[in-house]
């Protein structure tokens, strides 16, 4: 595997890849100051080769990467995580420690479901989202493309939360929350437009 992005980020996905028994090939970032990362080569180059993981956990610079590369994508899910076998994750999708994703549950591309997380059944995750440490997410809950959930948030069941987002630490989400706003607090409301 490759990772592009040298960050405190990659450093999670190298744990997983260890977990897994995944060989590491070598790190792409654009900081040409960064040589390598714990033993890994971090490469300065346009040549970029899979299968690739962007490590970086940005949600808009993780998509533009992946629009810009035409490599194999891979996934790396840590072997704590519990995930049923209902469950479609698409490409370039990292799973963390602890995670637990329920049954009939739909997660897009290049996600991040971070440490111990939860998302219960027939929620839909859209692409390029990012799920922070130790959200809950009951059934039913829509989340649009490249939505950040802050850690430890709660979403009650059915609520939507639209594109490009960004939920506050700890929010209780109770309502649906349209697309392109910062929400925040418990009765999560909107607090600006982004
Ligand atoms: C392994 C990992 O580390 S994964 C990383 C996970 N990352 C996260 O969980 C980060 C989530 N980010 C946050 O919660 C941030 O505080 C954000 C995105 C909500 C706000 O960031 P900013 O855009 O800088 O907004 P800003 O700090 O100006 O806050 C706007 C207002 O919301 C308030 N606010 C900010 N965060 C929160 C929050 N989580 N809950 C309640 N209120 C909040 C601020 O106090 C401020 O209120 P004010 O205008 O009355 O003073």
């Amino acid at each position: 595997m490759y990772l592009y992005g040298a960050s405190g980020h990659a450093k999670v996905i190298i744990d997983i890849l260890h977990a897994i028994n995944e060989p590491i090939e070598a790190l792409f970032d654009d900081n040409e100051t960064i040589n390598n990362l714990f033993d890994y080569p971090v490469l300065h180059t346009s040549e970029i080769k899979g299968p690739l993981l962007i490590s970086i956990g940005n949600n808009n610079i993780r998509k533009k990467i992946a629009e810009s590369v035409s490599v194999t994508i891979g996934q790396a899910f840590h072997p704590s995580a519990i995930i049923s076998a209902k469950t479609n994750i698409d490409k370039g999708t990292v799973v963390m420690q602890g995670a637990i994703i329920q049954s009939d549950v739909n997660i897009g591309k290049h996600c991040i479901i971070n440490t111990g997380a939860s998302i219960d059944h027939e929620s839909l995750i859209g692409d390029y989202v990012h799920i922070s440490p130790h959200c809950t997410l009951c059934g039913n809950v829509e989340i649009g493309e490249g939505v950040l959930i802050g850690a430890g948030t709660t979403i009650i069941p059915g609520v939507k939360i639209g594109c490009w987002s960004v939920i506050g630490a700890g929010s209780v989400v109770a309502k649906d929350i349209p697309d392109h706003v910062l929400a925040v607090g418990n009765r999560c409301k909107v607090v600006k437009n982004l």
